[in-house]
């Protein structure tokens, strides 16, 4: 029998040619990731340099605020960058915008901070020596140069920002570890009626998912905080009695962000009912004033008269003024204020309720409700323009004819009386509005113009 062929050299060199194929190739595959790191981490920062040079779009800004949007630009590029949690650096941010500067002070979270009533709330309370701290995710929902320039102004007056989203759990139940928060203004949230129709998933992630990752790590905490959050008028939804009272039936929303926000007053009570938790949920009412949101009627009907463009103003189905009970931002301030004061403890401690707990829920109206036709005229004295007005049936997009706040609960509880009425309220919105867009000398002109008798549109 012949022996078979002495295969022992070439087996070996086979061996060896591989083991150089395998080697060649993880270097290679080594070389390339490296250059796929790098060119990855390039792009990353072509792309945020990017997005920082170009948003907000130069248009959205006036010439005469240049010199603040680059600056805006740059606070937007320095936070993007430090926008990591966790080390020593930032836990002293944290602890120090968060320690109260007077005896007795609270220790308040708001989350929101960024937000037209965040940063006005998050203003009056470092004001009178509490301690807060803000979290925001600066979403796109509108203009994100305005929420950073809430932003610079809080941190100017020692207000930190923490940039992060609801449901981010980790970085809560971080921000808990390094303070003891005696209370929570929750306040962030997917707002916004007719916007639920284009973006329904938004509302179900802020309103819900995330009330529930707020309310989860609260529940744990040790001490659970206090928490007062924002709820709204629109939970009436089809109610027809009036004025709205807490004890009126709030199971017909006619939108998704009513649905929502019904939803975080159910939510609330199981959190309070299982941990003990300290829940008082605040019903705001059309919330105007300096430094709003642009999504918001009065917002936009003043850029839109200004600029000389047509607006829609609806109409009922059968033919009626819609109205509002139009609230300043300063007396629903003073409200969630004196929420946070009259707030009880949490009973609650890690997880394990251990007594009854305060539930509460508040309208926070004017008591005053206005035809959103007369919310034009008032603009129109104001701005000086004849608005160019365009009657139309109210869309069928979750909207309600009518809301009208009974207070008087609020005013027993902790002496909510609002002061500001509409015409009072606009001017300053319109003071703000035109000084922030710098377009002053426009209005002024035009009121100069009307004034003269001469037809301004
Ligand atoms: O109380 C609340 O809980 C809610 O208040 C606010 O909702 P709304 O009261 O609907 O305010 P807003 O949109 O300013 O419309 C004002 C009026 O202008 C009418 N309206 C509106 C748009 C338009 O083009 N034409 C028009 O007539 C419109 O029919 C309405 O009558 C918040 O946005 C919402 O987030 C929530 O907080």
């Amino acid at each position: 029998m012949a022996s078979p062929p002495d295969t022992s050299k070439t087996t070996k060199l086979e061996r060896y040619n591989s083991y150089l194929r395998r080697v060649n190739s993880t270097k290679l595959l080594s070389a390339s990731s490296n250059l796929l790191f790098r060119a990855t981490i390039l792009i990353s920062l072509l792309l945020l340099l990017f997005f920082t040079l170009n948003y907000p779009p130069l248009s959205d800004l006036s010439s005469s605020s240049s010199s603040s949007s680059t600056h805006r630009r740059l606070s937007f590029l320095s936070s993007a960058l430090s926008s990591s949690f966790g080390g020593p650096t930032w836990e002293r941010q944290v602890r120090h915008s968060a320690t109260p500067r007077r005896p007795s002070g609270l220790s308040v979270l708001v989350t929101g901070a960024a937000g037209f009533v965040g940063s006005h709330a998050s203003f009056a309370l470092r004001k009178r020596g509490d301690g807060v701290l803000g979290l925001d995710n600066f979403n796109h929902y509108y203009d994100v140069s305005l929420k950073r320039a809430r932003q610079d102004l809080l941190r100017a007056r020692g207000v930190h920002v923490v940039e992060g989203d609801l449901n981010d759990s980790p970085l809560l139940s971080r921000l808990f570890d390094v303070v003891p928060f005696t209370h929570v203004l929750h306040l962030a949230a997917q707002a916004g009626v007719r916007f639920a129709m284009k973006n329904p998933q938004s509302y179900v992630a802020s309103n819900v998912a995330g009330f529930i990752s707020l309310l989860e790590v609260a529940k744990s905490a040790d001490p659970q905080p206090a928490i007062v959050w924002a709820s709204s008028s629109s939970v009436y939804g089809l109610n027809r009695q009036s004025p709205f009272s807490e004890a009126h039936r709030t199971d017909q929303p006619a939108s998704l962000y009513a649905a929502t926000k019904k939803a975080g007053e159910e939510i609330a009570h199981t959190y309070n009912h299982i941990y003990g938790l300290s829940l008082t949920g605040l019903r705001f009412f059309t919330v105007y004033g300096p430094w709003g949101r642009p999504d918001m009627a009065y917002f936009f009907f003043t850029k839109d008269i200004l600029q000389g463009k047509t607006i829609s103003l609806f109409k009922t189905q059968d033919d009626k003024e819609v109205a509002r009970d139009f609230t300043y931002i300063d007396d629903v301030v003073r409200g969630c204020l004196g929420a946070l004061d009259t707030a009880e403890k949490s009973t609650g401690s890690g997880g394990k309720k251990r007594g009854p707990a305060q539930l509460r829920v508040y309208n926070l109206g004017n008591t005053s409700p206005v035809p959103v036709g007369r919310l034009v005229s008032i603009l129109e004295g104001l701005l000086g323009v004849k608005a160019k007005k365009h009657i139309v049936r109210m869309p069928r997009n979750g909207d309600v004819p009518y809301t009208h706040a009974n207070v008087s609960l609020a005013g027993r509880d902790f002496g909510y009386r609002p002061t500001t009425d509409l015409a009072v309220g606009l001017r300053k919105f319109v003071k703000w509005y035109v000084g922030y867009y710098g377009i002053q000398s426009k209005v002024n002109k035009l009121q100069e113009g009307s004034r003269g008798g001469s037809d301004s549109k």
